[in-house]
C-alpha cells in the first residue's frame, strides 16, 4: 500500500498574508503537493473561477455537506462558510501525496485536532502596526473593520503556540522559501520516512 501522504496547514491571523503567500507557492507550479480548493458561500469576486479559487456554492448546500459529513473542517468567516472538502484530502492522502491547506486559526485547530500528525505552520506578521498597514492596503475594510480585525489579531497571535512552526512574513518571497523549507524538513523526519519493518516480517516473526 502507498505511503499516506503529510497535511501541511498554513494559517495565521486574518490579513497576514495567507491567501498572498499561498498564491506565490502555487505560481512556481514545482511544487510536488496538492492545493486542496476550498469551499465558500462568499460570492466570487471578479477573475475568480469555479473550480479554481473556490468551489462556490449555496448556504444549503454548504450545511448539507456539513451535516453529512462532508467537511474536514469548516468556519463562519465574516458572514460567509468557509471549509475543506474531505473527499479530497482523504483520496489525495491515500494516493501517498502531500496536501497543503490554507486556512483561517479556527479551522485550523478543527483540522489539528482530527489529524494530529499534520504539520501546522503559523504565518506571523512582522509587528502589528506592519499587519494593519497590510489590511488599510488591501483596501477592503473600514477604519471600524480594521481595527475590530486587529483586536481580534491579538487573540489570534496567542494561538501560535498550538503550532508547530512560525513563520515570518516580512517579505513574500522568503516566507515561500521558509514554508518550503519545512516541508522539505518534515518530509525526512525519521518518523514519516521509517518503512513499516514489523509489517513487512508479517505477524509470525
Ligand atoms: N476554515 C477555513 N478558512 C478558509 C478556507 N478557505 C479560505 N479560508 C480563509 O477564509 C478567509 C477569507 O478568505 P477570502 O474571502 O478569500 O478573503 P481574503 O483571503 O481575506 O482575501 C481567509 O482567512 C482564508 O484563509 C477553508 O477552507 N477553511
Ligand atoms: N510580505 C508582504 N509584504 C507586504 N504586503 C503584503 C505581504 N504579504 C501580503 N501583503 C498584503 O497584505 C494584504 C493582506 O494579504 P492577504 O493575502 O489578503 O491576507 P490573508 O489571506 O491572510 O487575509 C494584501 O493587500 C497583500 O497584498
Amino acid at each position: 500500500m502507498a505511503k499516506r501522504g503529510m497535511l501541511i496547514v498554513l494559517s495565521g491571523p486574518s490579513g497576514v498574508g495567507k491567501g498572498t503567500v499561498r498564491k506565490a507557492i502555487f505560481d512556481q507550479k514545482t511544487n510536488d503537493f496538492q492545493y486542496s480548493i476550498s469551499m465558500t458561500t462568499r460570492k466570487p469576486r471578479p477573475g475568480e473561477v469555479d473550480g479554481v479559487d473556490y468551489f462556490f456554492v449555496s448556504t444549503e448546500e454548504f450545511e448539507k455537506r456539513i451535516q453529512n459529513g462532508g467537511m474536514l473542517e469548516y468556519a463562519k468567516y465574516v458572514d460567509n462558510y468557509y471549509g475543506t472538502p474531505l473527499d479530497y484530502v482523504e483520496e489525495t492522502l491515500n494516493s501517498g501525496k502531500d496536501v497543503f491547506l490554507e486556512i483561517e486559526v479556527n479551522g485550523a485547530m478543527q483540522v489539528r485536532a482530527k489529524c494530529p500528525d499534520g504539520v501546522f505552520v503559523f504565518l506571523t506578521p512582522p509587528d502589528l502596526i506592519e499587519l494593519k498597514q497590510r489590511l488599510i492596503s488591501r483596501g477592503t475594510d473600514d477604519m471600524d473593520v480594521i481595527n475590530k480585525r486587529i483586536a481580534k489579531a491579538v487573540g489570534e497571535i496567542k494561538m501560535m503556540q498550538n503550532y508547530d512552526y512560525a513563520v515570518v512574513n516580512d517579505v513574500v518571497a522568503n516566507a515561500v522559501e521558509k514554508i518550503k523549507d519545512v516541508i522539505r524538513s518534515e518530509r525526512l523526519r525519521v518518523t514519516r520516512v521509517m518503512p513499516d519493518y514489523i509489517g513487512m516480517l508479517g505477524e509470525n516473526n
